[in-house]
């Protein structure tokens, strides 16, 4: 297998970069020309381009267009001679994935190609991932990602399923617990029963044998159990009828301080972790991605191009709000508003109506989830009139009653 298809006219030259890359354990395939290298550049490329610029025939920008012809998302890295900012500009403005001056510094040609490769590799594994997921089981469905700890969650949630007792699912804010209890539910042979989820906070008596009862022959979430009053401790239902599922963005440790020793015991029995987005940086792209497409979708927006240098800045970025920070991102991507996390000026894709406009439509579409499809409820809810609220609706071609559950 190819780690990087090196294009390269001058034999000296490829031949003390191939050395310098194959130093770093790296698998090298050279072309010494755009003839050359055409016929490698395909979707299954499995690793990354490195190209001069300068080369007799074809140049390095004719061969950075084949590429993204052949797969948009194949990382090239131009090399160029030293000082030529306006080739870099162009280069990168044609979505070249880094530009590089010769002579390359060896240790910053390895630290960028290995940038790229974990790109592409993230990008075929997503691509695999996606064929499989298709008439795949709900977790393969409802929990995207295609990195070794994504993979190890769906099948502790496979696992964690087949059981019957209480389970514990544990991460931080916006890393996906409820999602994945939901899942648990969906796999488990309760699945045909219903699925009640509270949130502990503010839950009284009341309400939580309520929702028991609802819950009958199904699975009741608690989400936030580490917030549920001692007094609702005990009231929790017994393994039976009602599977109790629990979730936390707390470490299961700082639990044993304000849950009962036997309720963090019974609970403490099958556990999942779900690990932060940044450990899991492979993720980030396909999250993105995914994201995108249902923002655009929702937004009637069309779907923007995700360049290469822009997903390997989303995967080197801590992401504290985890996929819930992520899915907000590629919101605000998609209408082309401003990043609020990084601070640049965003990208100025739509004009300023076409962006007030879809800004309009999602918080419609949004105000009317919340308000499950309630219409007179999401108008008060934004301060309109009525009719004002409907004629918005129109305009949008959104119906209250697409959003309705009972
Ligand atoms: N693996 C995943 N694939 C697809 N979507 C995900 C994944 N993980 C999380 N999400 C999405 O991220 C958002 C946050 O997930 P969720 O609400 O389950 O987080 P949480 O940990 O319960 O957050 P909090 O406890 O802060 O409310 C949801 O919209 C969820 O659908």
């Amino acid at each position: 297998m190819t780690d990087v298809l090196l294009v390269e006219d001058d034999l000296s030259v490829r031949e003390a970069l191939s050395q310098t890359l194959e130093l770093a354990d790296l698998t090298v395939a050279t072309a010494g020309s755009f003839v050359a290298a055409q016929p490698r550049l395909t979707r299954d490329l499995a690793g990354v381009v490195v190209s001069d610029i300068r080369m007799p025939g074809r140049d390095g920008f004719h061969l950075l267009a084949q590429a993204r012809a052949a797969d948009p998302d194949l990382p090239v890295i131009l090399l160029t001679g030293e000082g030529d900012v306006p080739t870099a500009v162009r280069g990168m403005s044609e979505g070249a994935f880094a530009f590089l001056e010769k002579p390359c510094d060896p240790e910053e040609l390895v630290a960028t190609v290995r940038q790229a490769l974990a790109l592409r590799r993230a990008t075929l594994a997503a691509r695999r991932e996606r064929g499989a997921a298709d008439g795949g089981d709900a977790a393969a469905r409802m929990l995207r990602g295609v990195s070794p700890q994504s993979r190890a969650m769906r099948d502790r949630a496979r696992a964690v399923a087949r059981g019957s007792g209480a389970v514990l699912v544990h991460g931080e804010p916006g890393s996906g617990t409820s999602k994945v209890v939901e899942v648990i539910h969906l796999l488990s042979p309760r699945a045909t029963g219903p699925f009640v989820k509270r949130s502990a906070p503010g839950l009284d008596a009341d309400a939580l044998a309520e929702a028991i009862q609802l819950a009958e022959g199904g699975s009741l979430l608690i989400d936030h159990i580490d917030a549920l009053s001692p007094t609702l401790q005990h009231r929790l239902p017994e393994d039976g009828e009602v599977r109790l599922l629990a979730a936390t963005n707390l470490d299961p440790v700082a639990l044993t301080d304000t849950l009962d020793a036997e309720l963090f015991y019974r609970l403490d029995g099958l556990r999942l972790h779900i690990p932060p987005l940044r450990d899991r940086p492979g993720d980030i792209p396909v999250l993105f991605r995914h994201y995108l497409h249902l923002a655009c979708e929702q937004a009637d927006l069309p779907v923007p191009d995700v360049p290469p240098d822009m997903q390997a800045r989303l995967m080197a970025r801590p992401w504290p709000g985890n996929a819930r920070g992520l899915m907000n991102h590629a919101m605000r991507y998609a209408m082309g508003l401003p990043d609020a996390e990084s601070g640049d000026g965003g990208t100025t894709r739509a004009g300023l109506a076409d962006r007030m406009r879809a800004v309009e439509r999602s918080i419609l579409i949004e105000t009317l989830t919340r308000h499950r499809g309630q219409a007179t409820l999401a108008a008060q809810d934004l301060e309109l009139p009525r009719k004002t609220f409907y004629d918005k609706l129109a305009r949008h071609g959104v119906k209250p009653e697409d959003y309705r559950r009972d």
